[in-house]
């Protein structure tokens, strides 16, 4: 395979906070090829959001990234060790505040979030701030951009884009202001487009056409994606390849189908478990059991065993890596030590039972963590 247009490896993201460290995204690693749609998933507070922001830089304080690189296109977005005074610190190696600014955020790599509102100006016509938009970041003629804004929104399915192109943001329903930031998100043609929940507060209906859109523009222009979502459906619909992250850490990583069919983690099978399903009653539901506990204060050893129906007492003291479990290419790998890659003892441990694991609970609350 060709070297890969993203590269994440070991980040760490933590934000300094009163009540002491959150560590938001402890030591991720994943990449996305060119042309490919990556998800990354995981339950509300797993660090998804944080993860993405990261890789634009768009961390702020009390947040940092403390930790780890970002390789984008060959060039490093930045790079981050830790020097002898246990401090970390920006390597020479990072690209300057002004290049990353001019060079690659909304023309190399865009970011389409969740709210458009946010993204929107509400005082401005969608036309014209997607205009703007072109005119800064491309070398266009006023006229120019103008006919290129209106083809963008025909191209993301805004019906009489002529029409629209004078409207303001709240004269567009929702599902059609995301259409709109994605047809900024393109305007530059970026090579990769991270989208953090775009279709969440859409209605299902109005998702699945966006998400159609995605497909069919992403084999037009052949951008690649990482797609934030906390929605296995999503992910099925739309991923080429999926991370799982579950408070700060990736514990699975699969091409689409092995994830689904060869799951690996007992996270994901948990995840997978709460999707309703056609032939389900609400009753039969499965949600998964318990809260995540708190990034600030993560449990020992692997962090899901505190809610793991597999879990053993192994688990308690060994956090393990994510570690190639199956065969493939390319790989899946998984964060769990029932496999045997890991030689964690897993088999002769005895099980945790619920009871056990609620008073492990409590005991945690004391505030102990050893990884
Ligand atoms: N500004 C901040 N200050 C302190 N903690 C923060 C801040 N931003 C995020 N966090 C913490 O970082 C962790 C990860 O948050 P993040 O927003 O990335 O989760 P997420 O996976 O995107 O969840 P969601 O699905 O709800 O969007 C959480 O524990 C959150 O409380
Ligand atoms: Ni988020």
């Amino acid at each position: 395979m060709s070297d890969p247009l993203l590269r994440v490896d070991d980040l760490q993201v933590q934000f300094f906070t009163e009540d002491g460290v959150v560590r938001a995204v402890d030591g991720i690693s994943f990449d996305v090829h060119e042309g490919e749609l990556v998800g990354l998933v995981g339950e509300s507070g797993a660090g998804k959001s944080v993860a993405v922001s990261a890789i634009m830089r768009l961390i702020e304080s009390p947040g940092k990234i403390v930790g780890g690189r970002i390789e984008f296109d060959g060039e490093t977005l930045v790079e981050v060790e830790t020097g002898p005074d246990g401090d970390p610190y920006r390597t020479e190696a990072t690209m300057p505040d002004g290049e990353l600014r001019e060079r690659i955020r909304g023309r190399e790599i865009a970011i389409i979030f969740q709210d458009p509102m946010e993204s929107l100006n509400p005082v401005f016509t969608v036309g014209g701030q997607l205009r703007e938009f072109i005119e800064l970041n491309r070398d266009f003629s006023e006229r120019e951009a103008r006919e290129e804004a209106v083809s963008m929104l025909r191209e993301v399915g805004i019906p009489e884009p002529e029409a629209r192109y004078g409207d303001y943001p709240h004269q567009f329903s929702g599902g059609m202001r995301q259409r709109v930031l994605i047809a900024m998100a393109l305007a530059c043609e970026p090579s990769l487009i991270i989208a953090d929940e775009p279709t969440t507060a859409l209605d299902v209906t109005v998702e699945a056409q966006i998400l159609d859109l995605v497909e069919d523009l992403q084999d037009r222009y052949g951008t690649s994606f990482v797609w934030v979502t906390h929605d296995m459906g999503v992910v099925a619909e739309i991923c080429d390849r999926v991370n799982v992250m579950y408070l700060g850490e990736i514990v699975e990583q699969a091409p689409v189908d092995d994830l689904f069919y060869e799951t690996k983690h007992p996270y994901t099978a948990a995840l997978l478990d709460s999707v309703p399903r056609p032939d389900q009653t609400v009753e039969e539901l499965n949600p998964i059991k318990g809260v995540m506990p708190e990034a600030i204060d993560p449990p020992s050893g692997c962090r899901f065993h505190t809610r793991c129906p597999e879990a053993r007492e192994a688990c308690t003291t060994t956090n393990p890596d994510c570690r190639e479990v199956g065969f493939g290419d390319p790989p899946h790998r998984a964060a769990c030590i029932k496999h045997d890659a890991f030689d964690a003892a897993y088999s002769g441990s005895p099980p945790l039972d619920a009871a056990a694991q609620q008073g492990f609970d409590v005991s945690l609350s004391g505030g102990e963590t050893d990884d």
